[in-house]
């Protein structure tokens, strides 16, 4: 087993050359330079991680991690907390959102139980990786101790060795655990340095009312616990989630096994800032793929550098809009590999284009 500092110190860059080579064939096919903008971006930073050339599709895997808040008992989420619960139940047989979309992108979906109140029996396609039965409240209470966080970021790192053994080359971030927007809001305000006011949301789909206390709980709990900005294990301990935290991990995991990284919504992407606060050096492996309604969302890519590839409004989270990133990844590669060069097709080259873009 790894530790965390030898895997941070063993993340490399991207491969320049392959991203070099492949920006140049896309200048050479059948269309004016640049003109597919993101996409081409997507294909670079593919080829970036690939190494090889030509790139190909991906092998893909949404890694789905569920836990527990202890938080929702102060009614800040508009649906029980057995819910958590219940829908991975309907993962497992392939019933919710991200089952539909995961098939759509064709990525493996990985369930993995890291804090689940419920016992899952066993023979279930769920990892069991259960750190504990979720987290305490944080408004009274740390949502848990420090060495349950290491713990929480190792198992992350776990899984995706797991599946970069298995030559899974991209992973998409997705979470279940009903009130997790609340932690993801607290961690955001702490470490994007915004008031809660500014990053809390309808997360299910609370009422103004709810919203208020929601702001309120999170406020009592910075005041009472002092999480340090500063040190991101800290913060995950008082006011975070064991599925933030394994996102973490598996953030950090991914980058040191050369794994692309797909961002789904706001919780994910609370999970990829901690994991850039902890290493600056994953940074090269990100991709986001939506805009979420959460109004935190915005302000965690712009912590991030990173810009969204598609805006449809969603606020669901499980990895659903990670898997929607996917498709056009894979959409990105068959540009590269599939069209025409001006040369083969016969078609003129531009005679008095601007060799930089303004
Ligand atoms: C049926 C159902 C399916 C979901 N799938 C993801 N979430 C999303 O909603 C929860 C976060 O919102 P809040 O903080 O308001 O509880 C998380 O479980 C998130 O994954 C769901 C929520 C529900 C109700
Ligand atoms: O953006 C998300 O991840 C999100 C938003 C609301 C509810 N659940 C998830």
């Amino acid at each position: 087993m790894k530790s965390l500092e030898s895997i941070i110190r063993s993340i490399e860059p991207l491969n320049q050359d392959s991203m070099l080579l492949t920006q140049q064939r896309l200048d050479s096919l059948t269309k004016p330079p640049g003109s597919l903008a993101v996409l081409e971006k997507m294909a670079c930073q593919l080829a970036g991680i690939q190494g090889k050339l030509p790139i190909t599709l991906p092998n893909k895997a949404i890694l789905l991690m569920a836990a527990d808040h202890g938080v929702a008992v102060e009614g800040v989420s508009a649906f029980p907390a057995e819910v958590t619960e219940q829908m991975v139940y309907n993962f497992v047989n392939g019933g919710a959102a991200i089952n539909v979309l995961a098939r759509h992108a064709n990525a493996r979906l990985i369930l993995v139980d890291v804090g689940v109140k419920a016992d899952f029996p066993a023979g279930l396609p769920i990892r069991r990786r259960k750190i504990r039965k979720g987290t305490d409240n944080m408004r009274y209470r740390p949502a848990m101790e420090r060495p349950e966080v290491l713990q929480a970021l190792q198992t992350g790192m776990d899984m995706v060795n797991e599946l970069a053994d298995d030559g899974i080359e991209v992973i998409g971030l997705g979470e279940m655990g009903i009130a997790n927007t609340t932690a993801s809001s607290a961690i955001t305000s702490l470490l994007a340095g915004k008031p809660p006011a500014q990053v809390v949301g309808r997360g299910t789909g609370i009422e103004q009312k709810v919203i208020s206390q929601k702001i309120r709980v999170i406020e009592e709990a910075v005041a009472r616990h002092k999480p340090d900005p500063h040190d991101v294990i800290d913060v995950l301990a008082k006011v975070g989630g064991l599925e933030i935290a394994a996102l973490a991990g598996a953030v950090l995991g991914a980058a040191a096994r050369r794994i692309l990284i797909i961002l789904d919504g706001f919780i994910s992407s609370a999970a990829v800032l901690a994991a850039y606060r902890l290493c600056n050096s994953v940074q090269p492996y990100l991709l986001a793929s939506h805009l979420s309604e959460e109004p935190g969302h915005a302000a965690i890519l712009q912590a991030l550098g990173l810009e969204p590839c598609i805006r449809l409004n969603m606020r669901l989270g499980e990895g659903t809009g990670a898997a929607l990133g996917m498709t056009l990844l894979d959409a990105a590669v068959k540009i590269v590999n599939e069209m025409a060069t001006f040369g083969e097709a016969k078609v003129a080259e531009a005679y008095n284009a601007g060799d930089k873009e303004v």
